[in-house]
């Protein structure tokens, strides 16, 4: 069993300021599960722009981690911002500035960054690799094929033009087989 409070010890994970004046991330209370992003850049995005924000941050995550750009409940809530990408994945390998992929998707208000908003949260995450081994046929489970819906209280997803193919799966793109 853990202890008490649950707390773990925290993993170590090398950083560098691509943009000196950016702070250090820093989780803003203990058991947060993410630390905020800010954008080095300003930038103003009309109704359902996007625009790719730079972070001024560069990591060397351990193997066997990976990190995960989400955005923040209350510029969501407020403004409508959103990641077009969410949430984006940073590699462990990934050496580069984190960028931060943002979508206005207000129908109405223009949506203002200035350099040093808070635009993002980042989540350091332990992630499986696994081996793939392909087989005919997958072993027998309780839900099967069934998804989308399948257990009820709202439409099941069903496209017109696609329709819903035999394994549970809305048959998108099947016009795009074998490319
Ligand atoms: O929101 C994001 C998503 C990704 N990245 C960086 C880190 C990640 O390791 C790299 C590649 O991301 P991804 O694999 O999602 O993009 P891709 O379009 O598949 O590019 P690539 O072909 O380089 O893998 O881009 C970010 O900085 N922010
Ligand atoms: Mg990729």
């Amino acid at each position: 069993m853990g202890t008490v409070s649950g707390a773990r010890a925290a993993v170590d994970v090398l950083l560098r300021r691509l943009d000196p004046e950016v702070p250090v991330p820093a989780y803003a209370h203990p058991g947060d599960a993410g630390v905020d992003l800010v954008t080095t850049e300003a930038a103003e995005l009309a109704p359902g722009e996007r625009t790719v924000l730079p972070t001024g941050i560069a990591l060397a995550l351990p193997d066997g981690y990976a990190a995960f750009v989400h955005a923040r409940s209350g510029l969501a809530a407020r403004c409508g911002v959103a990641m077009v990408n969410a949430p984006g994945t940073v590699d462990a390998g990934y050496r580069g500035e984190i960028k931060v992929i943002v979508v206005n998707l207000d129908p109405r208000e223009s949506v203002r960054f200035e350099r040093g908003d808070r635009i993002a949260q980042l989540v350091v995450q332990q992630v499986e690799r696994v081996r793939f081994h392909e087989v005919a046929e997958l072993p027998g489970s309780a839900r099967a094929a069934g998804g989308f819906g399948s257990t009820g209280g709202h439409a099941a997803v069903e496209t017109p033009s696609a329709g819903t193919s035999s394994n549970g799966y809305a048959a998108v793109g099947t016009d795009r087989e074998g490319q």
